[in-house]
């Protein structure tokens, strides 16, 4: 008699843990939700701080992937008040060429970052086109220098790839401890793969770094202990491994197309039913790829206005009768001690040659006497008057 009502709540209990074994317990890790609330807080960020932001896309136009997820970032960066001005190649250009593109938009201060959308046309090095980008205006954080200090877990202040960066603040907004925990990313690109495990290793995960010419079985077995899983290969739903931890999370990176559907690199109906956590694609690592980039693109901005205030200028004036070459002199002698050129106008009046010059000191400012000491010797040699003063002097008489 009294073991009736015991039994029958034991079959409540088994029946209640089959239930919830069936039932999708999964996680979604909602990347569109923690993007967007990322871009809302950026947007007042920008309306607040005035600043006029641009942001320079180089893609290859005939690739159908580069064009849509270029506009794709065109327009989130458009909601939140950054500008885009876009540059696209196909496979008549060289990498010469575009690299000369990269050095203009460096020199163009109205460009606050520069996007190289991967891949460019087979005509073109990638790698060496990403290089070229100045490291101060570099967005998607994929030059040497951004991805070097990176490596170096460095204090100072950097771009990060966007990607890589882009997933750890979606584990940061579902509070994920990284600390201590086996990783396993899938996936040795340069964009990706690479940075990511740096990434992991710098909050202090273990991180198996596997790729094409993992052994299967390897692979087999890194899954099955690993507690966060990142698959970054590039193939329609590709990852389908059963023997997974239940406890695990599961990051899909792939941005694939299969029947006109976005898909991505994991088996997402298999994978989700065995793991706590996975993004969905789409949803997931593509909208933090986007946000990430428009923040840096934002903190680009930021930095550029800190050094602009903090320049130091000076004003030339040069003044004598006109004959060929001054030009070329002066700015000769101005890049020979690392000065550039911030503004030129000249005048010709009467056979009077009248230029002057905003210039950059900033590097030199130390060894102002000698600068202004050179270039009147320069002037004397070409009988002309060549004047060198701290632009603040003209700051300070139109404040009086
Ligand atoms: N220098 C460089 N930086 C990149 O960040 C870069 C690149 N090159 N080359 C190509 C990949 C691809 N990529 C995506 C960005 C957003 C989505 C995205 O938001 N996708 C939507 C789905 C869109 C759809 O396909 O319908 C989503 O996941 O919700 C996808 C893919 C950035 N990439």
């Amino acid at each position: 008699m009294i073991l009736k009502p015991l039994k029958r709540f034991l079959f409540l209990v088994k029946l209640f843990v089959h239930i919830c074994d069936n039932l999708a317990m999964v996680l979604l890790l909602d990347g569109k939700k923690t993007a967007k609330k990322l871009l809302d807080d950026l947007k007042k960020q920008i309306e607040s701080s005035s600043l006029k932001i641009k942001l320079a896309t180089i893609f290859d136009q005939k690739n159908p992937g580069s064009s849509m997820y270029v506009n794709m970032k065109v327009k989130k960066a458009a909601q939140v008040g950054i500008e885009s001005e876009e540059f696209k190649v196909d496979e008549s250009w060289n990498t010469d060429k575009v690299v000369s593109l990269v050095r203009k938009l460096n020199d163009d201060p109205t460009v606050s970052g520069i996007l190289v959308q991967s891949p460019l046309p087979e005509t073109v090095d990638e790698k060496i086109v990403f290089d070229e980008i100045s490291p101060l205006k570099d967005a998607d954080g994929l030059t040497a220098k951004n991805q070097g200090l990176l490596f170096q877990d460095s204090k100072i202040a950097h771009a990060l790839p966007a990607t890589p960066s882009g997933v750890i603040k979606l584990l940061n907004e579902y509070d994920f401890v990284f600390s201590g925990k086996q990783a396993l990313v899938i996936g040795r690109s340069v964009l990706f793969g690479r940075p990511m495990s740096l990434l992991l290793v710098n909050r202090d995960m273990t991180v198996t770094l596997a790729h094409s010419k993992t052994p299967k079985e390897t692979l087999i077995k890194e899954a099955k202990n690993a507690d966060l899983i990142i698959v970054a290969v590039g193939k329609a739903e590709w990852f389908d491994l059963q023997d997974l931890k239940n406890s695990a999370v599961v990051i899909d990176v792939g941005a694939n197309r299969k029947d006109s559907k976005a898909v991505g690199d994991v088996n997402f109906d298999e994978v989700s039913k065995r793991v706590a956590a996975i993004t969905p694609v789409p949803g997931g690592v593509g909208p933090m790829t986007i946000a990430t980039l428009i923040e840096q693109t934002y903190n680009l901005a930021l930095e550029q206005k800190r050094r602009k205030i903090s320049m130091k200028k000076a004003v030339i004036t040069v003044v004598g009768d006109d004959k060929p070459g001054i030009i070329a002199a002066v700015s000769t002698r101005l890049s020979e001690n690392q000065i550039n050129i911030l503004d030129v106008s000249q005048t010709l009046m009467d056979n009077v040659f009248t230029m002057s010059m905003l210039v950059d000191i900033t590097k030199v400012d130390d060894k102002f006497q000698e600068l202004q000491n050179s270039l009147k010797e320069l002037g004397k040699n070409m009988s002309v008057s060549i004047h060198t003063q701290r632009q603040e002097i003209f700051d300070t008489i139109s404040k009086i």
